[in-house]
């Protein structure tokens, strides 16, 4: 059984994995990363190894070296690492969920397998439920992420009965946009103590709203601070001040999907904003353009999401 550890909340981080110009993993940035999310960002609890840290896109060898890189530069620091361990092959699996408990991370979350794919709910209970048996002491979240994974089973559907099959069921990451399959998740498991974390960002208000407990994201590497301020804000009841705060986040990743949004610009962006070298990503991933980061930066620049940009006196748009 998982031990009734600390409930999972707030904001959570899903790394970036930094690689050199060559496309080896740089291990030797990820204690500053750590310190950079704790001290910079106010973010404390990261999601390793998922779509933002291109885990799929990982040998399995390389997902336990980056796994364990942030476990221990994470010591003392982060309150929780969450490993995603999922993998099309359930032995891969289960080889990075055991290896996750080994090292000492917080918790594990698993994807659908999105080649050969379950077709109904208890296939893929069945999946998750072998996996989750190879760690039976850490915490198990189930990362809904319909668009990329193709397996479009509701998330409502799933969770029902889930914890007779999978005991250290704890939480669900949901990564769509359908809040009515989210408001549900909440509604039918209010006597139990899962984690709902949302993992649309620019979407977060609503999620919280509708009773989301926490949230996953890529841009809580570099909006974190701003996103804590609506946090804040919407624990406060000040619900407008909330809502100005996820407008100036929306203006940004409005802007920036225009361009073309994913995990390249990510990596990107994390290095303009942090001044961590996140390297390029990996095939079939593309690096970002030059034109992309110029217009990022810009943006970043006029929203006042950069510090120290020097630029107080001009059109700053309102984002305070
Ligand atoms: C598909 C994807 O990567 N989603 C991320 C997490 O689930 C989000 O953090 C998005 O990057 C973010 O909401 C911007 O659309
Ligand atoms: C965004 C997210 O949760 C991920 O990168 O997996």
């Amino acid at each position: 059984m998982a031990s009734p550890k600390k409930k999972l909340q707030g904001l959570v981080a899903a790394t970036i994995t930094p690689m050199t110009e060559n496309g080896e993993i740089n291990f030797s940035v990820i204690g500053r990363y750590v310190d950079y999310l704790v001290e910079e960002q106010g973010v404390k609890s990261i999601f390793v190894n998922g779509t933002t840290g291109e885990g799929l896109s990982l040998s399995i060898e390389e997902r336990r070296r980056v796994a364990e890189e942030w476990v221990t530069k994470g010591k003392n620091k982060l309150d929780q690492v969450v490993i995603h361990v999922g993998a099309l092959s359930l032995k891969e699996s289960q080889e990075l969920a055991k290896h996750a408990a080994e090292i000492g991370a917080d918790g594990i979350a698993v994807i659908a397998p999105f080649f050969l794919k379950p077709w109904n709910k208890d296939v893929l209970i069945n999946f998750l439920k072998e996996v989750a048996a190879s760690a039976p002491a850490l915490p198990f979240y189930y990362y809904h992420i319909p668009a990329l994974t193709g397996v479009k089973i509701r998330a409502e559907e799933l969770l029902d009965g889930i914890q007779d099959k999978i005991p250290t069921f704890q939480g669900l990451k949901f990564s769509d946009t359908d809040l009515l399959d989210f408001g549900q998740c909440v509604d039918q498991n209010r006597q139990r103590q899962f984690a709902f974390l949302f993992g649309v960002d620019e979407q977060l208000l609503s999620a919280l709203v509708m009773g989301a407990t926490g949230a996953v994201g890529s841009t809580y590497n570099y909006l974190g601070k701003k996103t804590n301020q609506m946090l804040e804000a919407f624990e406060q009841k000040d619900f407008s001040s909330a809502l100005n705060y996820q407008f100036c986040i929306q203006r940004f990743i409005n802007f920036v999907l225009k361009l073309g949004f994913g995990v390249s610009q990510t990596k990107a962006i994390m290095t303009l904003v942090s001044g961590i070298p996140m390297g390029p990503p990996r095939l079939p991933l593309q690096k970002a353009s030059r034109e992309f980061t110029d217009n990022a930066e810009a943006k970043l620049k006029s929203l006042d999401f950069l510090p120290f940009t020097g630029l107080k006196d001009r059109n700053l748009e309102t984002c305070s």
